[in-house]
């Protein structure tokens, strides 16, 4: 790769003259950066102007050439591979003040070849940390008559892959448990209603985004408690509006414990192989949601390959399982024991099916690389209004 480092002169530049951008942010910490994994991360030199800084190269330890005495700060990078929705490039550093480490901050230079990023002088990304969010109606109301279109031959064709990768078997790992059309239709209005009227009120649906303009591809709602993309972790209130996330509503528990106990018994019926000898409670331990993420995908919608680990320790440890229900659009969800998508499986997600990932296979990598356009069942649609693509909703314990 060619280094921008290579014949830099000088950093001469602090924090102090970084820019606007960067003075009026401490917490810049979170930049989709899809090639970090082959990309050692270097910052070219325009970067290392904006930014006053040095970094290292994460994955040898070396540092670029740029590295200067001089300079004012001290880079302590380091990738995420295990970001929930993208590679991130995250970094930190520590002003140095006569040789003493003072005020530490988190920057995010630009990376290179990554022109799609925004630099510290974007102002059009700047103006996504406005705190306003926009009502997302998943089920707009109609304005036309519907033009009902069939399946793309496209989505014939996943359709008919899907059918032949998932075989009979509903055990896709030990622990991953896959139910096929398992909420019945009402079940799948009722859910889609109770989303809508959830989703267009206080704590609704938005699109979550990183720092500057980086937003993830899909809606989300929180019930129960927010999770916060910024952070990675559970908070009582959304800190981006303070708004309280939505309850869980009572019929979405009792779906959660009815899929459960329907998961125990299709699987007490067909352990064969390495786990006969497990106990079931161990393959799908008792989990009682206390919050459930949903997620709204357009039909350009995708989710990075990530593991769900924000929960407490106590849940993970004890593989507390995650009980996901699609509805809407049918999507390609793959899974996989690393962060390898090309070593992943693929499975087709239809609306109804039920996937629970719990004891051994708590803490599987997945992720939804495709929703399929015009998949969801027509009565559905009919009855609900929902607009194309795909809702999810992931149940989890705290
Ligand atoms: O949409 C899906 O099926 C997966 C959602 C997911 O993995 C998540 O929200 O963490
Ligand atoms: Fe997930």
């Amino acid at each position: 790769m060619a280094d921008d480092t290579e014949n830099s002169p000088e950093i001469s530049s602090s924090i102090l003259n970084a820019g606007p951008a960067a003075q009026r942010h401490d917490n810049l910490r979170i930049k989709p950066n899809p090639s970090v994994v082959e990309n050692p991360v270097f910052l070219n030199l325009q970067q290392q102007r904006h930014a006053g800084v040095a970094v290292e190269n994460i994955h040898s330890g070396r540092k670029p050439k740029a590295l200067h005495s001089k300079s004012l700060f001290r880079g302590t990078g380091r990738v995420q591979h295990d970001d929930p929705f993208e590679s991130v490039f995250e970094e930190k550093y520590s002003e140095e003040n006569n040789g003493n480490l003072a005020n530490t901050k988190w920057m995010t230079p630009k990376i290179k070849d990554n022109s799609n990023l925004c630099s510290f002088d974007d102002e059009d990304c700047l103006q996504d940390e406005s705190k306003e969010i926009t009502v997302f109606d998943i089920c707009p109301p109609q304005t036309s008559n519907r033009v009902s279109l069939s399946p793309s031959i496209l989505a014939q064709k996943q359709a008919e892959r899907s059918r032949k990768m998932e075989d009979s078997s509903s055990v896709l790992m030990p622990g991953l448990i896959l139910l096929k059309g398992w909420l019945n239709q009402n079940n799948q209005v009722e859910i889609v209603k109770r989303c809508r009227d959830l989703g267009v009120g206080p704590g609704g649906f938005y699109q979550p985004s990183y720092n500057y303009g980086n937003r993830m591809h899909l809606y989300m709602m929180c019930l129960g408690m927010h999770w916060e993309p910024l952070t990675k972790s559970y908070e009582m209130k959304r800190s981006i509006d303070g708004a309280t996330p939505p309850s869980i509503p009572p019929l979405f528990q009792d779906l959660v414990a009815n899929c459960l106990d329907d998961a125990r018994h299709m699987y007490e019926d067909a352990i064969k192989g390495p786990d006969k000898g497990r106990k079931i409670m161990d393959l799908v331990p008792e989990m009682h949601p206390s919050i459930c993420i949903v997620n709204f995908y357009e039909r350009s919608g995708r989710l990075g390959m990530h593991q769900d680990k924000d929960e407490s320790q106590e849940s993970l440890r004890q593989g507390l399982p995650v009980v996901s229900f699609s509805i809407g659009d049918s999507a390609e969800f793959i899974y996989g024991l690393d962060r390898d998508e090309s070593s992943a499986q693929t499975i087709v997600l239809e609306s109804g099916d039920a996937l629970i990932f719990g004891g051994p296979s708590r803490m599987v990598y997945h992720g939804i690389v495709s929703v399929i356009p015009r998949t969801a069942p027509s009565s559905l649609i009919e009855k609900t209004n929902l607009r194309p693509g795909r809702l999810n909703l992931t149940f989890r314990q705290m």
